[in-house]
């Protein structure tokens, strides 16, 4: 299944956020979009998300959705979103119980999803006992016990010290390579979108246009051999963002 933005324009009011965004998450694919901070991006994956409607353009989508897909597409959210009061898998299963399926496909959902994510001696605890790299991984187990076709992900890592945030990214791209996901993953930090996304979309300041659509041809599990490679992408995004996220801080300044 193919996610496609049409010539999407948001505004708040009279401000535009958004302008002319026309985009398309492939199968299979995982696509990051950086841009400076106010520039939409929150704003671009609720509106794919439903839960905002454009002023004007259409979220389309292409194709059959994943086999046994139960929502086409799911969150996950910068502070996990997690139920405190419900364990690990309680927290998983809580999304498969509004879908009308059996005991035993949710428990081998739950079983499933909680392995892959190396969460399944974890089961019992609750997110009060679980480091922030752990309840992120609920909420990533979470999102992939639905099979979604896109998983919209909004600054997932961001709440993370550096260290959780890299073992997380290998064991995203471990997930990804297991059962290939598509996403739409926002993040300020272009390392992680050089290192996860198959292409990178630079948006200006606001009102967030796309800039610039730049695609990593290395396959993400052979990334960590190629620093070179991957340190010139990274610095050739900088590049187109430096002018953008300076003049988006001094805007931002100016209103404080
Ligand atoms: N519900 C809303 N009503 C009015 N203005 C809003 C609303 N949501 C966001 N905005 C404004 O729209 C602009 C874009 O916000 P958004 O959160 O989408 O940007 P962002 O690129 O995700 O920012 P950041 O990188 O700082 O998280 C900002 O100026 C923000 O203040």
């Amino acid at each position: 299944m193919e996610l496609i933005l049409e010539k999407i324009n948001h505004s708040y009011g009279d401000m535009p956020v958004l302008t002319d965004i026309s985009l398309s998450v492939g199968s299979g694919e995982i696509v990051c979009v950086v841009g400076p901070s106010g520039c939409g991006k929150s704003t671009l994956l609720r509106i794919i998300g439903g839960l905002e409607r454009p002023t004007s353009g259409e979220v389309l989508m292409s194709g059959e959705p994943p086999a046994d897909s139960l929502n086409p597409l799911t969150y996950v959210f910068q502070d996990f979103a997690l139920l405190p009061w419900r364990t690990v898998e309680g927290n998983v299963r809580l999304v498969l119980e509004d879908h009308r399926i059996g005991r035993e496909r949710v428990g081998a959902v739950v079983d499933d999803v909680l392995a892959r994510t190396k969460l399944t001696e974890f089961a019992a605890a609750y997110p009060r006992q679980l480091s922030g790299g752990m309840k992120q991984r609920v909420a990533i187990a979470r999102a992939l016990s639905v099979n979604p076709a896109v998983m919209l992900m909004d600054e997932p890592l961001s709440a993370l010290d550096s260290q959780t945030r890299d073992l997380l990214m290998d064991d995203l791209i471990e997930l990804w390579t297991q059962v290939r996901f598509s996403a739409c993953y926002i993040t300020h930090n272009l390392a992680e979108a050089v290192r996860l996304g198959h292409r990178i979309v630079v948006m200006s300041r606001r009102p967030g246009r796309i800039r610039d659509i730049v695609e990593i041809d290395i396959p993400l599990s052979e990334r960590p051999g190629f620093p070179t490679e991957t340190a010139a992408i990274q610095r050739r995004l900088w590049e187109m963002m430096r002018d953008e996220a300076r003049a988006a801080d001094r805007e931002l300044s100016d209103v404080a």
